[in-house]
């Protein structure tokens, strides 16, 4: 018997209520979606998820919101209204998994709170996504990726010393909280298949953050206090050589910091117009004196890649197998043959806006392909087909319809 490539998928057959907005929650029914799942979107009336108004737009369409939301069913309800929340409680109760990005407390006033829907489906996953989680001083504190991103001390070390920290242009606290609820929630369904039960995660984005420091924490606590990071604008004091540099043309990056690739580098350096005795001075040969010495070895390596085009830098370091790159431009990306290669840009065919070309995940699987073809949805685009499925008939979906409860353009 052959196996249909949707088949193939690890989550093939189960169901996901993806009750989120904006960006944390979204990228995680999408994640489940990629792997197999069918993840019904739920947004509210009206405008729908707020990411439906977040640049930038083709038409009236939000990319943002396309990103996020591929691969799912649209369905948009009312759950302040009773009607609208039985038909939540219905549709939860054939759910296997249940995501939520809102304050914590606003699912409890809807009814859709962790132990009310786990009376009826105890086997159900359910993922609550917040700023600070729901418990703590500040649950009940609403917040963004920037928020975690300040508060969590990366913002902080990063940019030149004695200026406001840059905006990094990514939600790193949505999308490492998402990478991170995504683990937590199919190890809650292996999970399931010896207890039989669900259970609550309960995801912070600025928890995700703290626990992302690589080295910031044990700096801090290995020297009982002493020692506290601080910004160091291009490359890194404790990882020499590992850092941006600019050329005569671009920046590029360097990762020379493991001893042997910094002997080949040094070298080359030397015999390329570098100080003589650079490649072969002894005090730069382990980690512990290139980091002591930093100072004295950038003033060296700045002034040799600044004399130079990035090309010509990045072919020799290429020759010395020394990793190197062009900080390269999101058209230079996209072009990539490496990308296109690995097939990280996927077109979509969307019945307005034609074919779209949108990233695809990161996922590289033996057995599946987990390439989404369907777009996101229109507000709402599904909800007579999964009112029906619920058993609504369709006088009660077009009184539904009809009262705003159910809702579509
Ligand atoms: C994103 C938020 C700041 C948005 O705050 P608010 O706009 O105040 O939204 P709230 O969460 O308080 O919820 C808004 C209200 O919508 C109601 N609501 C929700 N869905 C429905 C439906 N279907 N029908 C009727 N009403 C609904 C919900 O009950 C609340 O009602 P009332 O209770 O009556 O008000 C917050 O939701 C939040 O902190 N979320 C957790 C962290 C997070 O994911 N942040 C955004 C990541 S994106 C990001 O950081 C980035 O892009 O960068």
């Amino acid at each position: 018997m052959s196996t249909s490539p949707k088949q193939a998928l690890p989550l093939a057959g189960f169901r996901v209520i993806d009750y989120s907005h904006f960006l944390a929650g979204p990228y995680v029914g999408r994640c489940l979606a990629a792997l197999g799942a069918e993840v019904i979107k739920v947004e509210r009336p009206g405008t729908g998820d707020a990411g439906r108004q977040h640049a930038w737009f083709v038409g009236e369409h939000s990319g943002y919101f396309l990103q996020q939301n591929m691969g799912k069913k649209g369905l948009s309800v009312n759950t302040k209204d009773p009607r609208g929340r039985a038909l939540m409680k219905k549709l939860v109760d054939s759910a296997d998994v249940f995501v939520e990005n809102y304050r914590p407390g606003a699912l409890d006033k809807l009814g859709l709170g962790y132990a009310e829907l786990a009376e009826t489906n105890p086997g159900l996953v359910y993922c609550s996504i917040s700023a600070y989680g729901h418990t703590g001083p500040d649950s009940h504190r609403a917040g963004f990726g920037l928020i975690a991103e300040a508060k969590s001390g990366i913002m902080q070390m990063v940019g030149n010393p004695g200026e406001a920290p840059p905006l990094l242009r990514i939600s790193l606290g949505d999308m490492y909280t998402g990478i991170h609820a995504v683990a937590a929630i199919n190890a809650a369904l292996l999970g399931r298949v010896k207890s039989g039960r669900g259970q609550h995660i309960d995801m912070a984005l600025y928890d995700t953050l703290v626990s992302m420091h690589e080295y910031a924490v044990q700096c801090y606590t290995l020297s009982n206090g002493q020692e506290v990071p601080v910004q160091t604008g291009h490359d890194m004091p404790n990882s020499t050589l590992y850092g941006v540099f600019r050329a005569q043309d671009g920046d590029l990056v360097i990762a020379a910091q493991v001893d042997d690739a910094w002997k080949r580098f040094a070298a080359l350096v030397e015999n390329n117009g570098g100080p003589a005795g650079f490649g072969g001075d002894t005090r730069f040969h382990a980690s512990a004196g290139r980091n002591a010495h930093r100072t004295e070895i950038l003033g060296v390596v700045k002034p040799w890649v600044a004399a130079q085009p990035v090309a010509q830098v990045l072919k020799m370091l290429d020759g010395i197998d020394v990793p190197a790159a062009k900080v390269q431009r999101i058209d230079e990306v996209l072009a990539d043959p490496q990308i296109r290669a690995r097939g990280m840009v996927i077109e979509q065919d969307h019945p307005v806006l034609g074919k779209i070309s949108l990233p695809n995940l990161p996922f590289r699987m033996s057995g599946c392909d987990t390439s989404i073809a369907q777009v996101a949805p229109e507000l709402g685009e599904h909800n007579a087909e999964i009112a029906a499925s619920l058993g609504f008939d369709a006088a009660q979906i077009a009184d539904m319809q009809a009262d705003g409860v159910l809702y579509s353009k």
